[in-house]
């Protein structure tokens, strides 16, 4: 039974990609960022002086960030716990805060909590978090992407430092890829790669050492024992066809989501829209195209829908995930099935061209505001008809400036609510059309 159960976990760790397998756990073998772990920098002794305060890592991706909170983990002797800022609730976030505490009580053990797109967190995630950071329940190691003056907020800043990591060198790289090749938990010296194959895989790696260790695994396992560079070249080219989430499939998958909504085919934008979540997107991006959505396809149609997709998106900042993805999948079935009308668009894009083309045209005497006596005795504002005056609180009138009289813009559809505003519409066109005229009105 324990074999067994040896045998399968070895086999799970082969089954990792390269880059886990290859991850460093002790600081010796962490490639660049000398200015942080270098002899005597601050890192390192930090972590040789056990007294590594809460941090917050800003560098690109595939930097080591998520290794070297690891590293600090390992080397202080703490326990390491991780939490994804996207993904992980506040339910989530008190659970490890309480198995840090019993770690503490019991063992005396302290905990590492390593915390990914932290500048993603939320009011709730943080109140959660900060008193326990405060108190130095946890260690908070955030990591980050983008720059944390902007991003972060302030409360968090405060509680960390923050340290920045630098894109890995080519010889940094070169240097990472030849151990992988050799280590028995990498490719273990089976595969040769040639230095010209290990140049190319390294430049076309944008400093990033998770992509260049992605690229020569993929390289491996498109050339069998030998690897030069146009069997790299190949695997890469191949590779960036299946899967590109920065690039043109991300916005391959976003059309697709919302041309199924547009579609009315509900199963299948709940299919893209978990695309888009397993893919790491932001969810806050789906909802910002949602919520243009159900003005764009939707708009009087069900003027609800723009108030559902609204609360939805203000319900998810509010729980934030997991369980915002509720409010979204129930938005995004709205949307779906919402009766769809594209009126809104067309009418904005039929006024803008009449006003681009048309030039200032000038407002018509009757509409003018008449603020002082002068103004009034050169006629502005004369014979304005107040509607309310009117049966049904309606005048037939022009509004439009002279050179545009008849001119529509707005096409309803019969769709949904809309249907109301098009009868509307139609009586009101009806009147003008058949309105008497005053003596001395032009036509
Ligand atoms: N400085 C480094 N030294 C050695 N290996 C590294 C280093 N940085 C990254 N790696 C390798 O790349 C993999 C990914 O790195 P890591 O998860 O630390 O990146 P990250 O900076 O957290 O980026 P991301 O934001 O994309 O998660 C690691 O498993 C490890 O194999």
């Amino acid at each position: 039974m324990d074999l067994f159960e040896h045998a399968s976990r070895k086999d799970e760790a082969l089954l990792a990609p390269l880059a886990e397998r290859m991850r460093p756990t002790r600081l010796e073998e962490f490639v660049g960022q000398e200015h942080l772990t270098g002899e005597g920098r601050f890192l390192r002794r930090a972590i040789q002086q056990d007294q590594v305060p809460s941090l917050i890592l800003w560098g690109p991706p595939g930097t080591g960030k998520t290794t070297l909170a690891h590293v600090i983990a390992r080397s202080t002797g703490a326990s390491f716990e991780s939490l994804s800022a996207v993904l992980s609730g506040v339910k989530d976030i008190r659970e490890t805060v309480a198995r840090a505490q019993e770690r503490w009580r019991l063992h005396r053990q302290r905990t590492i909590l390593f915390v990914d797109e932290i500048h993603r967190f939320n009011k709730a995630q943080q109140d959660a978090l900060l008193p326990h950071v405060e108190k130095g329940t946890v260690t908070l190691i955030g990591a980050t992407t983008e720059n944390p003056s902007f991003e972060v907020n302030a409360a968090l800043l405060s509680r960390a430092r923050v340290v920045t990591l630098r894109g890995l060198e080519e010889e940094e790289l070169v240097a990472l890829l030849r151990r992988a090749v050799a280590d028995p938990r990498g490719l273990g010296g089976k595969v040769e790669v040639d230095d010209e194959a290990l140049t190319f895989i390294v430049q076309a790696s944008g400093g990033d050492a998770r992509r260049a260790l992605t690229a020569l695994e993929a390289a491996a396992a498109h050339g069998g024992a030998r690897v030069d560079k146009a069997i790299a070249e190949e695997a890469l080219q191949h590779k960036a066809l299946l899967y590109d989430k920065a690039g043109e499939e991300h916005y391959n998958v976003v059309s697709a989501f919302i041309k199924s909504m547009r579609g009315s085919d509900v199963d299948a934008a709940l299919y893209w829209m978990t695309r888009m979540l397993e893919a790491g997107e932001d969810p806050v991006f789906i909802f910002r195209r949602m919520v243009i959505f159900a003005s764009e396809d939707i708009g009087n149609a069900d003027p609800r829908a723009l108030g559902v997709a609204v609360d939805a998106l203000r319900a998810f900042e509010l729980v934030g995930l997991p369980e915002g993805t509720l409010p979204l999948t129930q938005a995004v079935t709205y949307l779906a099935l919402a009766p769809k009308s594209n009126a809104v668009l067309t009418a904005y894009a039929a006024a803008r061209t009449a006003v681009t083309e048309g030039g200032p045209l000038p407002v018509p005497m009757h509409l003018r505001n008449a603020p002082t006596k002068l103004m009034k005795s050169l006629g502005y504002g004369a014979g304005y008809k107040y509607p309310h005056n009117f049966e049904g609180h309606y005048v037939p009138e022009d509004y439009l400036p002279e050179a545009l009289r008849g001119r529509r813009f707005y096409q309803p559809s019969r769709n949904g609510l809309e249907q109301e505003l098009a009868e509307r519409y139609e009586e009101i066109q009806r009147q003008l059309a058949s309105r008497t005229r005053e003596p001395g009105e032009e036509g």
